[in-house]
Protein backbone atom coordinates (compact mmCIF):
# COMPACT_ATOMS: atom_id res chain seq x y z
CA UNK A 1 0.00 0.00 0.00
CA UNK A 2 1.06 3.48 -1.15
CA UNK A 3 1.72 5.85 1.75
CA UNK A 4 0.56 9.47 1.60
CA UNK A 5 2.26 12.63 2.72
CA UNK A 6 -0.54 15.64 2.84
CA UNK A 7 0.67 18.98 1.36
CA UNK A 8 0.29 21.40 3.94
CA UNK A 9 0.05 24.01 1.34
CA UNK A 10 -3.62 23.74 0.27
CA UNK A 11 -4.47 23.26 4.20
CA UNK A 12 -5.78 26.69 5.88
CA UNK A 13 -2.79 28.57 6.69
CA UNK A 14 -4.47 30.27 9.40
CA UNK A 15 -5.38 26.79 11.33
CA UNK A 16 -2.99 24.10 10.59
CA UNK A 17 -3.14 22.20 14.15
CA UNK A 18 -6.61 22.02 13.30
CA UNK A 19 -6.15 20.74 9.21
CA UNK A 20 -3.31 18.62 10.55
CA UNK A 21 -5.67 16.89 12.67
CA UNK A 22 -8.00 15.86 10.16
CA UNK A 23 -5.21 13.69 8.32
CA UNK A 24 -4.28 11.39 11.47
CA UNK A 25 -3.82 8.39 8.78
CA UNK A 26 -1.14 10.39 6.94
CA UNK A 27 2.20 8.75 6.97
CA UNK A 28 4.08 12.22 6.85
CA UNK A 29 3.05 15.60 6.95
CA UNK A 30 4.66 17.12 3.90
CA UNK A 31 5.87 20.90 4.63
CA UNK A 32 6.70 22.83 1.09
CA UNK A 33 9.23 25.81 2.05
CA UNK A 34 10.13 27.83 -0.97
CA UNK A 35 12.09 31.36 -0.75
CA UNK A 36 10.66 33.24 -3.45
CA UNK A 37 14.12 32.72 -5.63
CA UNK A 38 14.13 29.14 -6.44
CA UNK A 39 10.59 28.90 -6.94
CA UNK A 40 8.23 32.15 -7.85
CA UNK A 41 6.30 31.76 -4.44
CA UNK A 42 6.44 32.38 -0.81
CA UNK A 43 5.68 29.55 1.76
CA UNK A 44 6.27 28.18 5.26
CA UNK A 45 9.62 28.18 7.13
CA UNK A 46 11.70 27.46 10.19
CA UNK A 47 9.13 28.40 12.80
CA UNK A 48 6.58 26.25 11.18
CA UNK A 49 7.89 22.94 11.42
CA UNK A 50 9.02 24.10 14.90
CA UNK A 51 5.94 24.81 16.06
CA UNK A 52 3.93 21.76 13.86
CA UNK A 53 6.38 19.19 15.43
CA UNK A 54 5.21 20.60 18.78
CA UNK A 55 1.79 19.58 18.01
CA UNK A 56 1.61 16.81 15.96
CA UNK A 57 3.42 13.35 16.01
CA UNK A 58 3.02 12.93 12.25
CA UNK A 59 6.52 13.00 10.81
CA UNK A 60 7.87 16.44 8.60
CA UNK A 61 8.52 15.67 5.63
CA UNK A 62 10.19 19.04 4.65
CA UNK A 63 10.40 19.49 0.70
CA UNK A 64 12.78 22.89 0.34
CA UNK A 65 12.25 24.99 -2.90
CA UNK A 66 15.62 27.46 -1.48
CA UNK A 67 18.49 28.01 -3.19
CA UNK A 68 21.60 26.99 -1.43
CA UNK A 69 19.62 25.03 0.82
CA UNK A 70 22.59 24.00 2.80
CA UNK A 71 22.54 27.86 4.57
CA UNK A 72 19.31 26.40 6.47
CA UNK A 73 19.52 22.55 6.74
CA UNK A 74 20.33 22.56 10.63
CA UNK A 75 17.44 24.58 11.43
CA UNK A 76 15.01 22.47 10.05
CA UNK A 77 16.45 19.29 11.72
CA UNK A 78 16.68 21.13 15.03
CA UNK A 79 13.14 22.21 14.29
CA UNK A 80 11.78 19.21 14.06
CA UNK A 81 12.20 17.31 10.79
CA UNK A 82 12.45 14.13 10.18
CA UNK A 83 12.84 13.93 6.44
CA UNK A 84 14.60 16.82 4.50
CA UNK A 85 14.26 16.83 0.60
CA UNK A 86 16.54 19.32 -1.56
CA UNK A 87 16.97 19.82 -5.12
CA UNK A 88 19.65 18.83 -7.39
CA UNK A 89 19.11 22.02 -9.07
CA UNK A 90 18.93 24.24 -5.93
CA UNK A 91 22.80 24.28 -5.40
CA UNK A 92 26.12 23.61 -6.55
CA UNK A 93 27.38 21.27 -3.87
CA UNK A 94 24.54 18.94 -3.53
CA UNK A 95 26.43 16.14 -2.03
CA UNK A 96 27.29 18.22 0.86
CA UNK A 97 23.35 18.85 1.20
CA UNK A 98 22.74 15.67 1.69
CA UNK A 99 26.06 14.62 3.55
CA UNK A 100 24.72 17.52 5.95
CA UNK A 101 21.08 16.13 6.60
CA UNK A 102 22.30 12.33 7.48
CA UNK A 103 25.15 13.85 9.78
CA UNK A 104 21.85 15.56 11.49
CA UNK A 105 20.33 12.43 12.22
CA UNK A 106 17.40 12.43 9.39
CA UNK A 107 16.57 10.55 6.31
CA UNK A 108 18.09 12.85 3.66
CA UNK A 109 15.93 12.74 0.50
CA UNK A 110 17.30 14.46 -3.23
CA UNK A 111 14.31 16.10 -5.45
CA UNK A 112 14.25 16.36 -9.21
CA UNK A 113 12.14 18.69 -11.27
CA UNK A 114 10.48 17.89 -14.71
CA UNK A 115 13.04 19.27 -16.53
CA UNK A 116 15.96 17.46 -15.36
CA UNK A 117 17.32 14.22 -16.15
CA UNK A 118 18.09 11.39 -13.98
CA UNK A 119 21.74 11.04 -14.38
CA UNK A 120 22.00 14.86 -12.89
CA UNK A 121 21.43 12.13 -9.55
CA UNK A 122 22.32 8.36 -10.85
CA UNK A 123 25.79 8.90 -8.81
CA UNK A 124 23.86 10.44 -5.41
CA UNK A 125 21.61 7.31 -5.17
CA UNK A 126 23.97 5.40 -2.63
CA UNK A 127 23.84 8.38 -0.45
CA UNK A 128 20.16 8.91 -0.13
CA UNK A 129 17.38 7.42 2.35
CA UNK A 130 14.40 9.10 -0.72
CA UNK A 131 13.93 10.47 -4.24
CA UNK A 132 11.30 12.92 -4.66
CA UNK A 133 10.78 12.96 -7.96
CA UNK A 134 8.27 16.48 -8.95
CA UNK A 135 5.47 15.47 -11.19
CA UNK A 136 4.88 19.98 -11.64
CA UNK A 137 7.09 22.06 -12.08
CA UNK A 138 7.16 23.79 -7.95
CA UNK A 139 5.69 26.39 -6.70
CA UNK A 140 2.49 25.93 -6.75
CA UNK A 141 -0.46 23.57 -5.33
CA UNK A 142 -3.26 22.41 -7.39
CA UNK A 143 -1.27 22.01 -10.85
CA UNK A 144 -1.98 19.48 -13.39
CA UNK A 145 -0.27 16.37 -13.10
CA UNK A 146 2.69 15.81 -15.54
CA UNK A 147 2.27 12.37 -17.47
CA UNK A 148 6.06 11.88 -18.28
CA UNK A 149 6.76 11.57 -14.42
CA UNK A 150 5.44 7.88 -14.33
CA UNK A 151 8.33 6.84 -17.09
CA UNK A 152 10.99 8.71 -14.73
CA UNK A 153 9.97 6.63 -11.50
CA UNK A 154 9.34 3.27 -13.38
CA UNK A 155 13.75 4.06 -14.67
CA UNK A 156 14.29 5.03 -11.38
CA UNK A 157 12.71 2.03 -9.88
CA UNK A 158 14.57 -0.05 -12.73
CA UNK A 159 18.05 1.64 -11.34
CA UNK A 160 17.12 0.94 -7.75
CA UNK A 161 16.56 -3.21 -8.49
CA UNK A 162 19.75 -3.18 -10.64
CA UNK A 163 21.86 -1.38 -7.95
CA UNK A 164 20.58 -3.27 -5.30
CA UNK A 165 19.68 -0.08 -3.61
CA UNK A 166 17.04 0.92 -1.20
CA UNK A 167 15.78 4.48 -0.98
CA UNK A 168 12.20 5.11 -1.15
CA UNK A 169 10.41 7.00 -4.45
CA UNK A 170 8.23 9.73 -3.68
CA UNK A 171 5.77 11.94 -5.95
CA UNK A 172 4.64 15.28 -5.57
CA UNK A 173 2.45 17.18 -7.34
CA UNK A 174 -1.10 16.62 -8.87
CA UNK A 175 -1.72 13.14 -6.85
CA UNK A 176 -5.32 12.13 -6.83
CA UNK A 177 -7.65 9.09 -6.97
CA UNK A 178 -6.48 9.03 -10.83
CA UNK A 179 -3.08 8.31 -10.82
CA UNK A 180 -2.19 6.84 -7.70
CA UNK A 181 -2.63 3.29 -8.69
CA UNK A 182 -0.35 3.94 -11.96
CA UNK A 183 2.49 5.91 -9.84
CA UNK A 184 2.34 2.89 -7.27
CA UNK A 185 2.78 0.23 -9.73
CA UNK A 186 6.05 2.43 -11.51
CA UNK A 187 7.10 2.22 -8.24
CA UNK A 188 6.62 4.86 -6.09
CA UNK A 189 6.01 4.73 -1.99
CA UNK A 190 4.89 7.90 -0.87
CA UNK A 191 2.39 9.91 -2.84
CA UNK A 192 2.48 13.68 -1.85
CA UNK A 193 -1.22 15.01 -2.04
CA UNK A 194 -1.77 18.38 -1.23
CA UNK A 195 -5.32 19.57 -3.24
CA UNK A 196 -6.64 16.59 -3.30
CA UNK A 197 -6.64 15.67 0.38
CA UNK A 198 -7.10 19.51 1.59
CA UNK A 199 -9.62 20.68 -0.71
CA UNK A 200 -12.44 18.37 0.56
CA UNK A 201 -15.10 18.27 3.28
CA UNK A 202 -13.16 14.72 4.64
CA UNK A 203 -9.66 15.03 4.02
CA UNK A 204 -9.16 12.29 6.04
CA UNK A 205 -10.88 10.09 3.87
CA UNK A 206 -8.92 11.47 0.74
CA UNK A 207 -5.98 9.67 2.75
CA UNK A 208 -7.99 6.76 3.05
CA UNK A 209 -9.06 6.30 -0.57
CA UNK A 210 -4.99 6.93 -1.70
CA UNK A 211 -4.28 4.17 0.36
CA UNK A 212 -7.16 1.92 -0.52
CA UNK A 213 -6.92 2.14 -4.45
CA UNK A 214 -2.95 0.51 -4.08
CA UNK A 215 -3.70 -2.20 -1.61
O1 LIG B 1 5.83 21.01 -3.79
C1 LIG B 1 4.71 21.35 -4.07
C2 LIG B 1 4.51 22.47 -5.06
O2 LIG B 1 5.73 22.98 -5.42
C3 LIG B 1 3.50 20.71 -3.41
O3 LIG B 1 3.95 19.75 -2.47
C4 LIG B 1 2.54 20.07 -4.39
O4 LIG B 1 2.23 20.91 -5.44
C5 LIG B 1 1.30 19.55 -3.70
O5 LIG B 1 0.12 20.10 -4.17
P1 LIG B 1 -0.93 19.34 -5.13
O6 LIG B 1 -1.08 17.94 -4.62
O7 LIG B 1 -2.15 20.19 -5.01
O8 LIG B 1 -0.33 19.35 -6.53
FE1 LIG C 1 6.22 19.63 -2.17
Amino acid sequence: MIKVAPSILSADAANLVADVKKVSGADYLHVDVMDGQFVPNLSFGIATVRDLAKNTKTKLDVHMMVAEPERFISDFIEAGASVIGVHVESTNHIARAIQMIKDGGIRAEVVVNPGTPLTALEDLLPMVDQVLVMSVNPGFGGQKFLPMAIDKVQRLSNLRQARGLEFDIEIDGGISEENVKDVYDAGVDIAVAGSYVFNSKDPESQVEKLKGLTK
